[in-house]
C-alpha cells in the first residue's frame, strides 16, 4: 500500500454558519483531516453540544484562536470570522508555511484603500493583501493554483459575477448600464442574533436594504473592471427575502449588438464556462430557482433578451453557504491542492 496522508485542515469559527458548513462537507472529503476547529466564545465547548445532530461524527472541542499553535498543527486554515479578524491573524499562518482561505471580506480587494473606506477600518498587513487571490474559480483558476491565500468571494458577489463575466469579458454590454437586482435568504446575515432576521420580523417580509451603499458593490465592481479592462461602476441592490438560504440575481444590461438573440448568448455562455462544473447553463425560456442550488456548490443561470428594450436579463441562483461561501472555499482549495475541482463536493440540491 501507499503513503496516504490526508491533509490537515483547520477551522476557525467553526461555530458559525460557514463554518458548520465546512465541518460537513470536509468531513467527507476523501483528502482532509479535521485537526482543528476555532472559535471565541464556543471555545471550550464540544462541538456536537452546538450542532447535537453531528455527535456521531464530530468528536472535537472547540479551541481557542492561537495562530502559532494552529499552523503547527495544520496545512491549511480556513478563516470564516466577521469582516477584520483574519487580517489580524492570517500573516503568522502564511508566514508559518500554511494555505490560507479566508471568507470574509478581508482579502477580496487588491486596492486596500477600497477596503478601509467601505469597511471603515484601518490595515497594516499590506504585503500579505497584495499576495491574496479572489478565490472565484470559474475566473481566477490559474491564480488560485499558484497562490498561498484566497480571499473567498462575498456571496451576492458571486452570484452577480457568475452571471455577469461573460457579458463584459467578451465586452457584449455596455458595463455601465448592468444593473443587479438580487435576494438572500436570512443565513446570509451569519448566525448571531439580529432584530431583523427575526421569523416575526422576517416572515411574510420582502424589503431592499443597503440600497446605494452595500459594501458588496465595490467588490462587484472590482471584477468587472478586471474583466471590462477599465473602471467600471454598477448599480446593486440586495433584497431579504423570507427564506433560509439561497440567492436569485438578476441582471439587466443593454447589449451594444440589438442584433443579439438569446440562443446566441446562451451558446457563448456555454462556451465561457466549457471547463466550469459548478456552473449550468439553463436551456432556453428555463429559469433558475433558488431550491435547485439549496445543499449544491452548483450555480444556475438562466438567459433572455428583451428585443424591445435591447437588454441581456440574467438570472444566477446559488446556496448562499455552499457556492457563496463554504463550497466555493473548497473548490479553491480542491485547485490550489491540485486536486479534481469537484472532490468532496455536492452536486445534488437537499429538494425535491
Ligand atoms: N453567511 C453567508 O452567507 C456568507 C458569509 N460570508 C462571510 O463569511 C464570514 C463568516 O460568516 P458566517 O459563517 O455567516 O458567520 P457567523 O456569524 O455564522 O459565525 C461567525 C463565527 O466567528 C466566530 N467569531 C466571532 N468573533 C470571533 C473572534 N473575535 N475570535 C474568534 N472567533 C470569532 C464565531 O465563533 P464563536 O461562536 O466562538 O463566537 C462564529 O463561529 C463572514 O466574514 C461573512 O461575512 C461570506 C459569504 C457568505
Ligand atoms: C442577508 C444578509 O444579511 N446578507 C449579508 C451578506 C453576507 C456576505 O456574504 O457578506 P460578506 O461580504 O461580509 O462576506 C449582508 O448583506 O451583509
Amino acid at each position: 500500500m501507499g503513503n496516504f496522508r490526508r491533509v490537515p485542515v483547520g477551522i476557525i469559527g467553526a461555530s458559525g454558519y460557514g463554518g458548520v458548513q465546512l465541518v460537513r462537507l470536509l468531513m467527507d472529503h476523501p483528502e482532509v483531516e479535521l485537526v482543528y476547529l476555532g472559535g471565541e466564545s464556543s471555545a471550550g465547548k464540544q462541538f456536537a453540544d452546538i450542532y447535537p445532530f453531528l455527535a456521531d461524527t464530530v468528536n472535537q472541542t472547540i479551541e481557542a484562536v492561537e495562530p502559532e499553535n494552529i499552523a503547527h498543527r495544520c496545512e491549511v486554515v480556513f478563516i470564516g470570522l466577521p469582516n477584520g479578524l483574519a487580517c489580524q491573524i492570517a500573516p503568522t499562518l502564511l508566514e508559518k508555511g500554511c494555505k490560507v482561505l479566508d471568507l470574509s471580506a478581508d482579502y477580496r480587494f487588491s486596492d486596500l484603500a477600497t477596503y478601509t473606506t467601505w469597511y471603515d477600518t484601518e490595515r497594516t498587513d499590506l504585503t500579505t493583501a497584495a499576495s491574496a487571490v479572489y478565490g472565484l474559480p470559474e475566473l481566477y483558476r490559474d491564480r488560485i493554483a499558484e497562490t498561498q491565500l484566497i480571499g473567498c468571494p462575498g456571496c451576492y458577489p458571486t452570484a452577480s459575477l457568475l452571471a455577469l463575466s461573460p457579458l463584459l469579458k467578451q465586452g457584449l454590454i455596455v458595463p455601465e448600464t448592468a444593473i443587479i437586482d438580487a435576494k438572500s435568504g436570512t443565513s446570509g446575515g451569519g448566525r448571531q442574533a439580529k432584530i431583523n432576521m427575526l421569523l416575526a420580523e422576517a416572515d411574510n417580509s420582502l424589503a431592499a436594504y443597503g440600497v446605494a451603499r452595500h459594501r458588496h458593490t465595490p467588490e462587484i465592481e472590482q471584477i468587472c473592471s478586471d474583466l471590462a479592462g477599465h473602471e467600471v461602476t454598477v448599480q446593486f441592490t440586495p433584497h431579504l427575502i423570507p427564506m433560509v438560504r439561497g440567492i436569485l440575481a438578476t441582471v439587466y444590461a443593454t447589449l451594444r449588438d440589438p442584433g443579439l438573440v438569446r440562443d446566441d448568448l446562451i451558446t457563448i455562455y456555454r462556451a465561457f464556462y466549457r471547463n466550469s462544473p459548478w456552473v449550468k447553463i439553463c436551456e432556453p425560456g428555463v429559469y433558475p430557482q433558488t431550491k435547485w442550488a439549496c445543499g449544491s456548490n452548483l450555480c444556475y443561470i438562466g438567459i433572455e433578451v428583451d428585443p424591445r428594450t435591447g437588454r441581456a436579463i440574467v438570472m444566477s441562483a446559488i446556496d448562499n453557504l455552499i457556492k457563496g461561501q463554504a463550497g466555493q472555499a473548497i473548490q479553491c482549495l480542491n485547485i490550489m491542492m491540485g486536486w479534481d475541482e469537484t472532490l468532496g463536493l455536492p452536486k445534488l440540491g437537499f429538494y425535491p
